[in-house]
């Protein structure tokens, strides 16, 4: 079985790589995003039409990158954006502006998310901190009341990726793209319930650097 990690080390591997290895986080973001477009067009989906939901951390970032990928290719792809954007961090504000640029719609409409083909789930990843409620929850409910096929990125927006557990309610996935290893909270019988099919991506962070082979 491969190495699964803790929330703490995904945050530390992910600094790690970052400030000492020097790949800038964008980078990081993008080969994310690659990875998760790459699974979806290589699975059986139908992406007639796809609705990101995104929030304002990273992981929506990520998201939304996978969105200008799909839009790029042509596919109908609209973003649902939850909390506010004036508090995206710096990615994901890069993000929103590129995702501009190519004219992809913004939605706040849930209908958008009930009524498509394929959810890819970019709200919450290794971040999550607290109880889902509000907009976040009712976001959550529509994408597991659509009859769409659901891909998180990461985490299934929802899920404590150290315990498993369910913070108030939480995405029931049928792929996740786990970024660089899978997460312990996953293994779990709620995380596997949750995560469907996990596909871990390497995306250039590891838990030991690799120099040697690289000499
Ligand atoms: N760091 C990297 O280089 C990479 C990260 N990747 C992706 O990013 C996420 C982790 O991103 P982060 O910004 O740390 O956290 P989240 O996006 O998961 O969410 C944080 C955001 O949400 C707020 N928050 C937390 N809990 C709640 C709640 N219950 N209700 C409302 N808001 C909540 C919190 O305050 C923050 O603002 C990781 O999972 C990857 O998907 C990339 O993979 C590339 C490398
Ligand atoms: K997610």
């Amino acid at each position: 079985m491969s190495k699964a990690i803790t929330i703490a080390e995904a945050q530390r591997f992910d600094a790690h790589t970052i400030n000492i290895v020097g790949i800038p986080a964008m980078v990081l973001m993008e080969r994310a995003a690659l990875a998760t477009f790459n699974n979806i067009l290589n699975d059986d989906f139908d992406i007639t039409r796809v609705v990101v939901v995104a929030a304002t951390g990273n992981n929506g970032g990520d998201g939304i990158a996978v969105a200008r990928l799909l839009k790029i290719r042509g596919i109908d792809v609209a973003i649902y954006l939850l909390g506010d954007p004036a508090k995206a961090t710096s990615q994901t504000t890069q993000q929103l502006k590129i995702a501009d640029y190519y004219g992809i719609p913004l939605t706040t409409d849930l209908n958008d998310v009930v009524n498509a083909t394929l959810i890819i789930d970019a709200i919450f990843g290794v971040g999550l901190s607290r109880d889902i409620t509000g907009k976040f929850a009712d976001a959550i409910n529509a994408i597991n009341a659509a009859d769409a096929k659901t891909v998180s990125i990461d985490v299934p927006s929802g899920i404590n990726a150290d315990t498993g557990n369910v913070m108030g309610v939480a995405v029931v996935a049928d792929t996740t793209v786990t970024m660089a290893y899978n997460k312990i909270g996953l293994l779990t019988t709620t995380g596997k319930h949750h995560s469907g099919t996990v596909h871990v991506a390497d995306i250039g962070i590891y838990a030991q650097d690799r120099v040697e082979h690289a000499r």
